[in-house]
């Protein structure tokens, strides 16, 4: 839409708007349509005075340039935006499929092939783990890092294809970053310490979610902030006796969620970790 069309100031009667989407930290999300070329698109409509009282104007501003820019499959597309008196209007690409977290509650926890690189339903290769490292490696190439995954921050296509939305919490990374940001479940040890931490927060969380889309649960829930704390910073990681979660899994989920950061298995070995690999398409159609 907006990549074809020369850029226009959008404003909110260029609109139609449909059913709400989801509500987030600053604002809600609602399907909207284009009225001159009906094309569909999520708006995300944030309040002016809930960004100021937080002051998270520069923050914002930064997580529009970044994904204005990024342009990968499975990273949802900025368009534009625009503003009123008292709001900021995002113009998205709309992920029909809605929350992968809706489909994790729904179904308790994921199949193997379906976490790892395949989704036999549908017959096409896009396994969360596979996707998530495939667009990470993406944010990381243009030195950006998410620092927010979380099951509701990833959403799903009409063909069920994985979309990381809200980059709310990122940043261009020049050098380590110093800022608190996130719920705890998903953060790295050097996020939760407020310490300097790189790209490889971005690893941990992978290992975090791994498990959770195995499991059901994320590996250090507690029943307060402080266990969940104390549980990250110990790397407190015991894996339920269940059958359906395969040694090759575990493995990998061991190599991510290691304390020291720069220990914490690389993206590209992920794609060739033996978990990854068992299930793969067995047609032999490796993950993009
Ligand atoms: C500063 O903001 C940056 C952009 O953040 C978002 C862009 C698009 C989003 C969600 C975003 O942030 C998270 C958030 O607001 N929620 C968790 C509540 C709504 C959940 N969406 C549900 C949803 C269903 N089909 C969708 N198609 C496209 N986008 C969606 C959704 N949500």
């Amino acid at each position: 839409m907006a990549s074809e069309s020369p850029k226009k100031n959008w404003s909110i009667n260029d609109f139609e708007i449909g059913k709400p989407l989801g509500k987030g930290k600053f604002g809600r999300v609602y399907l909207a349509r284009e009225s001159k070329s009906k094309y569909i698109v999520a708006l995300k409509v944030i309040f002016k005075e809930q960004i100021e009282k937080y002051r998270l104007q520069h923050q914002l501003k930064r997580e529009m340039a970044i994904q204005t820019s990024l342009r990968h499959p499975h990273v949802l597309r900025l368009y534009g935006w625009f503003h009123d008196a008292e709001r900021i209007f995002l113009i998205l690409e709309y992920a029909h499929g809605g929350e992968l977290y809706g489909e994790l509650r729904r179904a308790g926890y994921l199949s193997e092939q379906q976490a790892a690189t395949l989704n036999r339903e549908i017959e096409v290769d896009f396994g969360y783990i596979a996707s998530l490292t495939h667009a990470l490696a993406y944010c990381h190439e243009k030195h950006v890092i998410h620092r927010d995954i979380k099951p509701e921050n990833l959403l799903l296509d009409h063909e069920g294809r994985l979309k990381i939305a809200d980059f709310g919490w990122s940043v261009q990374s020049t050098n380590k970053r110093h800022t608190m940001c996130g719920t705890l479940d998903y953060l790295a040890p050097e996020m939760v310490e407020n310490k300097a931490h790189d790209y490889a927060v971005d690893n941990w969380t992978l290992g975090v979610l791994c498990y959770e889309f195995l499991y059901g649960v994320p590996p250090f829930e507690a029943d307060s902030q402080a266990d969940t704390f104390r549980r990250i910073m110990k790397v407190d990681l015991t894996f339920p006796s269940t059958p359906h979660v395969s040694t090759e899994a575990k493995d990998l989920i061991l190599q991510l969620l290691v304390k020291d950061s720069a220990k914490r298995l690389p993206l590209d070995k992920i794609l060739k970790h033996p978990w990854i690999i068992m299930n793969a398409d067995p047609n032999g159609s490796f993950p993009e």
